[in-house]
């Protein structure tokens, strides 16, 4: 029993341990003993002091033991085939985008079927603790949002801000309703290498924003006599800058025009919820944003946010790697016509409904059939565009799919410098998978996949790709610590086991 029990810890630290990228040696060092020690209790041959589990907590920057709730893990029984239908549910991005634009009401927001997933989670705790009243309404997850008269940003929850990117949205609505300077913690979220947070700080000067950087925190401080005399030019053309710029343009009592701005699906949903706070935007849609803001927002308001592109084409890549017939629906079409035009490319073959609108009235959305297709890879590389390109986050789902195609598949990931090197853990389920630099990677289909143990990627998208690839594999597969797709995905195994799948849930403490 407590051979069993120590063994569980050993992988709880082991699974910590290649979460942070830490080989044995590193963490030996770091806690001031030696890599055999480190490899003895990783296996569950040694006793562990509790002093010793906390010193791995910190080392790990991870609470080994947290009572009553250990990291989850998956145990996927395949291959597959899944059939029947399956719905798109409302966009992380989205949500996010919109949890801190309603910062920018005094009013009550309600939106509808908001995607209950980590990364709200971490925005609610954040909020919370900034005195604003959050509640789910009801089991559709429906979310009304109360901001205080007053916002108290000294009392701020640290660690949930810390492990969410999007806090830095909070910036173009705070810079507005802070009375004086304020501290912001540092923005984490998954590991994909340098994100800059410079473009932000950039659109942002021009409405008297001054940041600066201290030891794990921004302080903010507003100039509120400088506001944008002409256009704010974008540097980069990135989805949460452009809404970070639009959010300050929302309470400016002025028009600012934003150029290079994101056309992309988060940014829309974020455009429509502001015109229904009162505030005109011409150019939706577009690369140029004309605001016409408010000095003050006190409305209630209720918007229902669009369907996620990148969990519609998460499905499709399931359907596809299990060579299934199922339907997607309510797929937002404009943000997936790409992604669709290439496996059409490659040999894919599906059916669409009619087009019909979203519950916000402007997104349109179709059902999607998958039809069994023998797949080849394309002729040219995979690559993304900001919007309307193929998504940056859709990429990685080509990686299974060039998997199970016939041929060599090429992703150039530009983006992100340490994205593309996770696909690489494919080849551990058989996938003949070759990383030719950091930024792109060359598939050789198809492979013959068989199930094995995986410590999930500390990013969302390739860990969704290695579990899509578990569904195709003969055999039992392990997924651990699977945090990290819980924060872009609600539910996904139950949702995916009610077409057919076979994953399990579990615990190890
Ligand atoms: C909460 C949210 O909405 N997150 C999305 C948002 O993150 P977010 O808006 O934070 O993305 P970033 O601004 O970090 O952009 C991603 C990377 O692309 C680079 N870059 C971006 C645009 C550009 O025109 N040129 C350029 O080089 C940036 O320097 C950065 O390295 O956009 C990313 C790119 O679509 C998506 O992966 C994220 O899911
Ligand atoms: C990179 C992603 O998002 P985030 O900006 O939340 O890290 C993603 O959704 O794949």
């Amino acid at each position: 029993m407590t051979q069993d029990y120590l063994g569980r810890i050993g992988n709880l630290i082991r699974d910590a341990r290649k979460h942070r990228g830490m080989t044995q040696q590193q963490l030996a060092e770091a806690l001031g003993t030696s890599q055999s020690a480190i490899n003895r209790i990783e296996k569950g041959h040694q006793n562990l002091s509790l002093e010793m589990l906390a010193r791995f907590g910190d080392a790990l920057d991870s609470e080994i033991v947290s009572v009553g709730a250990g990291p989850t893990h998956l145990r996927v029984t395949g291959p597959t085939t899944l059939s029947g239908s399956i719905e798109v549910k409302t966009s992380k991005n989205a949500g996010v985008a919109l949890l801190c634009a309603s910062l920018l009401n005094r009013g009550r927001t309600v939106l509808r079927k908001v995607a209950r997933i980590e990364e709200v989670n971490r925005l609610l705790e954040v909020l919370n603790s900034l005195g604003v009243e959050t509640n789910w309404l009801n089991e559709h997850n429906d979310l009304e949002i109360i901001p205080p008269a007053h916002i108290d940003l000294s009392a701020i929850d640290e660690a949930a801000a810390r492990r969410t990117r999007s806090v830095i949205m909070f910036l173009g609505p705070l810079m507005h309703r802070a009375q004086e300077a304020f501290d912001l913690p540092y923005a984490g979220g998954c590991q994909l290498g340098t994100r800059t947070v410079e473009p932000h700080m950039a659109a942002l000067r021009p409405f008297g924003l001054k940041v600066v950087a201290n030891e794990g925190a921004y302080h903010a401080s507003v100039d509120s006599k400088i506001t944008p005399g002409r256009p704010i030019v974008l540097t980069e053309r990135g989805d949460t800058v452009t809404e970070n710029a639009l959010m300050a343009a929302a309470l400016h009592p002025g028009t600012t025009v934003i150029r290079n701005a994101s056309s992309n699906y988060m940014v829309q949903d974020l455009c429509f919820y502001l015109e229904k706070l009162g505030v005109a935007i011409e150019g939706v849609g577009t690369t140029t944003l004309t605001v016409t803001g408010k000095a003050d927002i006190n409305v209630d308001v209720d918007y229902s946010p669009s369907e996620d592109p990148i969990e519609a084409m998460s499905l499709l890549a399931a359907a596809i790697v299990t060579k299934s017939e199922i339907t997607v629906k309510r797929v937002p079409i404009e943000f997936m016509e790409i992604e669709l035009a290439v496996l059409e490319e490659m040999g894919f073959s599906y059916e669409l409904t009619e087009e019909y609108l979203a519950a916000n009235g402007r997104t349109r959305l179709v059902d999607v059939t998958s039809k069994k297709s023998e797949l080849k890879a394309p002729l040219d590389k995979v690559h993304p565009m900001p919007f309307p390109g193929l998504n940056i986050d859709n990429l990685p789902f080509f990686a299974v799919i060039g998997a199970v195609a016939e041929g060599q598949t090429f992703l150039h990931d530009w983006v992100y410098e340490n994205r593309a090197i996770y696909l690489t853990e494919l080849s551990k389920l058989g996938v003949d998978v070759k990383l030719l630099d950091p930024h792109r990677v060359m598939i050789q289909g198809p492979a013959r996949l068989s199930g094995t143990e995986i410590v999930c990627p500390p990013a969302l998208r390739p860990a969704v790709v290695i579990l899509l690839a578990m569904l195709a594999s003969k055999g039992t597969s392990v997924l651990r610590s699977t945090y990290v797709i819980h924060r872009g995905y609600e539910d996904l195994a139950n949702r995916l086991n009610e077409i057919g799948a076979n994953i399990e849930p579990f615990r190890d403490i």
